[in-house]
């Protein structure tokens, strides 16, 4: 397969700082990827990008140097519905990592029973137009049906914009709902405005739903950079984030997205995204749901 990057498609930043903020024991890096390497798990041939190699190995460094205990790591479109590289690093984990799948109809029970066996816990429905084609909702629906007896949930990525257009078959989901990313709102517009009203009104009215409070570097158009003083790195995202973890603080979860496909401007410092956490779950006990009760609820049920 092709191996070459897609033009401008950064690699993850080597040599992450030590973040300043302390991770509570057993801290949960609860969206991260493994790409590959290319040559041991080719990339998906409809993909509409091609990483760099971005190994369970080097994931689980990271995890160590930022001072996570357990990762879940999430298929990547990259990869389709080919979960061989997600599965070789949870089983590669010794327990500390779950998965989210890509399945499509054609999944047999066994599969869906080997990839249990390895601790995938979800599957993923990517609505984001950039990265995948369509898929028709009956099928996803057919599969969230028989995912649902298995007792997994469903992870969504979709763009703000799509939400009203997808907000019947979203709320339709008979399982736990967890949203990447928030739903990408457009942090340009007031934190109180109609748009994030509607993300905000989708979480009040069904309590299946959680969301993933991650990816400021993604949504921030204020970008990297600190003011003087205590401002946060992508303080544009900070109220949009603190907003949901403060109104559902047991129904949000944080991760790195490492190794961060697909960003063009900057390539974030995982170091400085760890340091982002305390500016959008305030307290301790925030701190603590958003990275070790939720997470461990939810992926590890047989642990709590
Ligand atoms: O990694 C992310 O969560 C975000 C992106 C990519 C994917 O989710 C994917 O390829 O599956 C993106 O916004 O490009």
């Amino acid at each position: 397969g092709d191996f070459t990057k897609t033009a401008g498609w950064l690699d993850w930043y080597t040599g992450p700082s030590k973040p300043r903020f302390q991770l509570p024991a057993g801290a949960v890096d609860a969206h991260c990827h493994v790409f590959g390497p290319g040559a041991e798990f080719p990339y998906a041939p409809e993909r509409k990008y091609t990483p760099c190699d971005a190994s369970k190995h080097e994931l689980f460094a990271l995890r160590d140097h930022l001072g996570f205990a357990r990762n879940v790591i999430v298929q990547a479109t990259c990869h389709g519905a080919d979960n061989r590289a997600m599965v070789d690093a949870c089983l590669a984990s010794g327990g500390k990592a779950r998965g989210v799948a890509t399945v499509r109809r054609s999944v047999t029970d066994e599969e869906l029973q080997a990839l249990h066996a390895a601790g995938v816990r979800g599957v993923r429905f990517n609505f984001v137009k950039r990265l995948v084609d369509f898929t028709p909702k009956d099928e996803l629906m057919e599969i969230a049906s028989r995912i649902a007896r298995l007792g997994w949930h469903v992870v969504i990525y979709f763009e703000a914009v799509d939400l009203p257009e997808l907000w019947d078959f979203f709320t339709s989901l008979p399982t736990t709902v967890v949203v990447d990313h928030m739903g990408r709102p457009d942090v340009s517009k007031p934190v109180d405005g109609p748009e994030f009203a509607l993300f905000l009104k989708f979480m009040r009215e069904h309590p299946n739903v959680w969301s993933k409070v991650s990816c400021p570097e993604r949504l921030s158009v204020t970008g990297p950079k600190a003011l003087q003083g205590e401002q946060a790195a992508y303080r544009d995202v900070v109220p949009f984030a603190r907003k949901v973890v403060e109104e559902f603080p047991d129904r949000v979860l944080w991760g790195t997205d490492w190794p961060h496909p697909n960003l063009k401007d900057h390539m974030p410092d995982d170091g400085l995204l760890v340091d982002f956490i305390p500016y959008i779950a305030p307290t301790a006990e925030l701190q603590r749901k958003l990275l070790v009760d939720n997470p461990m609820r939810l992926y590890w049920p047989e642990e709590v």
